[in-house]
């Protein structure tokens, strides 16, 4: 490899600044001649921290600013996390490179309680996100949710100040900007299945950017890359967005993967579940099964009320 200089795009919240330069220090590592640069931008996701993001348009909006500069050569590749990516990635744009997953569980954190099951009848707990709330309402009816917008710290603060009893966030995000010891309990997947792509990181370039995916295939990880790929066809199929109370979580064991998913609604009252083991060569079909077998239970209704509304 010649001495080059590449370009990240990279969100400016300090997540965001940490998986940049994470994939950073990687291709320096790699790549000693090159020159790594990071590019901090600013998307409308950022921008728009007091209405809830699913009422906004959905998480296209993390990442527009970031393709805009793969574009215009501003920038050679844009770092995300997978959770945060669309299903639908469309050309000219290619998610090239997954990288190896974080813990993928969601984390309660709470400075009273030291889990879900010790908090008190009405007690309120912080989400926006639908699919942790429709598990939470239907494992624990009897406690409150609550909106809870913000970066990871901002979020923290909020719980910090008195406004919720407890709050429920990625236990990814949490170890990567060194926040780990703020976890109280790590919720079980049965408790809480992750979100499709959850705690791994994606790499985005432009399709045409042959040299870049060489480049960068030594970052994949095999593993969460077929993971990642079945949990997304999941997604995929139901026509993934925040605006849907969705979970697909995938285990590589051995040769076989073994893929949960489930579709709720908000509150909680109904949630229809599939699970399916298959060879990992064929993640995305597997993928397709589980989302069919989702809609024959009933999740297309629960999909059309949800797209009424919106
Ligand atoms: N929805 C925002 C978001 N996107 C990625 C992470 C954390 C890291 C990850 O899951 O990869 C978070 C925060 C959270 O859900 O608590």
């Amino acid at each position: 490899m010649t001495a080059r200089r590449l370009v990240i795009a990279t969100r400016a919240s300090r997540l965001a600044l940490w998986q940049a330069e994470h994939v950073q220090a990687r291709l320096l590592a790699l790549y000693p001649d090159a020159q790594v640069e990071l590019l901090k931008l600013s998307t409308r996701g950022d921008e728009i921290l007091d209405r809830s993001l699913s009422k906004v348009g959905g998480k296209g909006l993390f990442i527009k600013e970031l393709e805009y500069a793969l574009l215009d050569g501003r920038a050679d590749l844009a770092v995300h996390s997978l959770k945060d990516v669309p299903v639908d990635m469309e050309a000219p744009f290619e998610l090239s490179t997954v990288l190896a997953r974080a813990d993928c569980r969601d984390a309660f954190v709470s400075n009273d309680f030291s889990s879900l099951s010790d908090l008190p009848s009405g007690a309120v707990i912080g989400t926006s996100s639908l699919r942790r709330e429709a598990q939470l309402k239907s494992r624990f009816p009897h406690l409150q949710i609550q909106p809870l917008r913000g970066n990871l710290d901002t979020r923290l603060g909020k719980l910090d100040s008195g406004q919720y009893a407890a709050i429920i966030l990625a236990a990814a995000g949490l170890e990567r900007l060194g926040l780990a010891s703020r976890i109280r309990a790590r919720m079980t997947t049965e408790d809480s299945l992750p979100a499709a792509g959850q705690g791994a990181l994606g790499i985005e370039i432009l399709q045409t950017r042959s040299d870049l995916r060489e480049l960068l295939a030594p970052l994949s990880c095999p593993e969460t890359t077929v993971c990642t790929l079945a949990e997304r066809a999941v997604s995929r199929a139901l026509g993934g967005s925040c605006q849907v109370p969705l979970a697909a979580y995938a285990k590589l064991e051995g040769t076989q993967l073994n893929v949960h998913a489930l579709v709720a609604t908000p509150d909680g009252k109904t949630i229809y579940r599939a699970a399916l083991k298959g060879p990992a060569a064929e993640a995305e079909q597997i993928g397709l099964q589980i989302a069919q077998d989702l809609m024959g239970q009933g999740a297309s209704q629960i999909l059309a009320s949800l797209s009424d509304k919106s």
